[in-house]
């Protein structure tokens, strides 16, 4: 495969799709092919599957069910968009992976660490990322940002139900991706996000130019 996969992970509202755009158009500009995606959804089908995930009135879903949901969609998402692309040589930055499955539902809800990674590998083939950004913040100071933002009157912006969970979930998950960090030292990269968009950019963008200088021969 001549793509490289990049993906963003970090608690809700650490400011993962903010540093995606700026890095999309950074890469944009120097002339590589970019597909921004996201999970849950990237496809018709897995959009369909992350309103149902994510819908507050789905108060009752049950534990098994949201780790298959969130499979289904990235199975999807990985056949129809990811791999195609991967093959044409483009670049793909995805808004959370298998690493975001590991982090809630492993390390936030408690299911069965090796059940989700064995489902998560059916789901996507076993694609892992080459590189991922893990943007580190403080839950407060993440809470406060999608508080900050559902303010605006957005209503695309109001929290979803995963965001709406407590803070100890919300502390569980960013412990999750601490040890997800330390698990795999060679593919993630923790940034720390609680500075300005500028400073976080400019140290993802010096590791991006590093692995594209890796990756693609000139
Ligand atoms: N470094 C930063 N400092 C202060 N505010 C920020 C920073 N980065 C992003 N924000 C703001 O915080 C909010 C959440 O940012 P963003 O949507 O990029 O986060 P996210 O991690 O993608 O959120 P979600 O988990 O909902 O996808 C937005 O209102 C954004 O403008
Ligand atoms: C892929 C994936 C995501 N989640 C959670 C993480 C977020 O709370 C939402 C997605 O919303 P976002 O605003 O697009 O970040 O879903 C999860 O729990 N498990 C997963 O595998």
């Amino acid at each position: 495969m001549n793509g490289i996969f990049i993906t963003f992970e970090g608690p809700d509202g650490a400011g993962k799709t903010t540093q995606l755009k700026k890095v999309a158009q950074e890469l944009q500009k120097l002339g590589h092919d970019v597909l921004v995606t996201r999970e849950p959804g990237g496809t018709g089908i897995s959009d369909k599957i992350r309103s149902i995930i994510l819908d507050p009135a789905n108060e009752e879903m049950v534990d098994q069910a949201e780790v298959l949901l969130y499979a289904a969609s990235r199975a999807q998402h990985v056949h129809e968009l990811i791999l195609p692309a991967l093959q044409a040589g483009r670049i793909v930055l995805c808004d959370r992976f298998i690493d975001a499955s590991v982090a809630y539902q492993s390390y936030g809800l408690g299911v069965d660490i090796e059940m989700v990674k064995s489902i998560s590998k059916f789901a996507s083939s076993g694609l892992q990322a080459t590189r991922t950004y893990i943007m580190d913040v403080p839950v407060e100071v993440s809470l406060e940002r999608l508080n900050q933002r559902a303010g605006t009157g957005d209503s695309t912006q109001q929290l979803d139900r995963i965001e709406q969970k407590n803070v100890a979930y919300h502390s569980r998950v960013r412990a999750g991706f601490h040890q997800i960090a330390a698990d795999h030292p060679e593919r993630v990269l923790v940034i720390d996000a609680n500075r300005s968009v500028d400073q976080i950019a400019e140290d993802i963008w010096q590791d991006c130019q590093q692995l594209l200088e890796e990756h693609i021969s000139v």
